[in-house]
């Protein structure tokens, strides 16, 4: 029987959203990693599955795997994609949803003509201690011992952010993925601070390779540069697909505000994938 999905996306991050709260399909990661595939699967940069809740404020336990197959503590845009398609089906504009990250509380308002919707997401408080990250040394997570000294922070998944003058240097990305400093891999932003409430920002995601945007990167590149001093602790965060507002509150909450859309609705033979 084919399984129902939603294709959303926030700022061009795109996501394959399956509701599993009503029938558990126990998706494996080869199975995830076919289906997210753009040359022989619906094709996205993250998967994300709704399961029930296992806290009672929570209205889903939401999971988010990468194409290939690995599984992210948090993802920034398809919090906001999932909240604004909780809104839409329980009428609540205030909402808490559960992550491996930690539970997140998301303030919707309505689509617009287009479908948009404006999200805002309290991403909860970043981790800087280097065994959150984590790190595989004990590090001042300011400054990494790395070729242009990147900080690193954790918003429920690990992330590296260079400040730089050139985004070409994003082309390191791949590399940096994978350096034996992060031993559960890493996403790798490179940001240009271009005023002290703007960036340009460019993120290699962990298991994803460059996306057009990137919630969680967007947060830890905008904390990062109010820890390091580069900027104030509300930023606007330009990416490829368009720009996003990070504040760091005084609470050391950071609240990420964005859209998040609807593109299609579609059906699935999961059994035409290998398991
Ligand atoms: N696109 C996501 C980040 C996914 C992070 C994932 N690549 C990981 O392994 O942590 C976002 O909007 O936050």
């Amino acid at each position: 029987m084919p399984t129902h999905f939603r294709k959303m996306h926030g700022l061009g991050n795109d996501f394959v959203v399956i509701d599993e709260r009503e029938y558990p399909l126990n998706l494996t990661p080869t199975r995830i990693a076919a289906l997210a595939d753009r040359r022989r699967g619906i094709g996205c940069d993250q998967f994300v599955t709704l399961s029930p809740a296992t806290i009672t404020e929570a209205l889903a336990f939401v999971r988010f795997f990468n194409p290939d197959g690995s599984e992210a503590g948090a993802c920034g845009n398809a919090s906001r994609c999932v909240a604004s398609l909780l809104a839409a089906e329980t009428g609540n504009t205030e909402l808490t949803i559960q992550t491996r990250g930690g539970l997140l509380k998301a303030h919707v308002r309505p689509a617009d003509e287009e479908g948009r919707a404006t999200v805002t997401v309290d991403m909860g408080r970043p981790r800087t201690d280097w065994q959150d990250i984590p790190l595989a040394q004990e590090t001042d997570t300011l400054r990494l011992p790395l070729e242009g000294e990147p900080a690193a922070l954790s918003m429920g998944n690990p992330h590296a952010t260079f400040f730089v003058e050139d985004l070409a240097e994003a082309e390191r990305g791949p590399a940096l993925e994978m350096d034996p400093l992060f031993p559960d891999r890493a996403n790798i932003g490179f940001a240009r601070i271009d005023a002290p409430d703007r960036m340009r920002l460019r993120v290699w995601e962990r298991g994803a390779g460059f996306t057009l945007a990137c919630g969680s990167g967007a947060c830890a590149a905008a904390v990062n540069a109010a820890r390091r001093g580069l900027a104030g602790r509300r930023m606007t965060v330009e990416v490829d697909g368009g720009e996003m507002l990070i504040a760091w509150e005084a609470n050391d909450h950071v609240l990420m505000t964005g859209p998040a859309q609807l593109a299609f609705e579609g059906a699935v033979d999961l059994k035409a994938y290998p398991e």
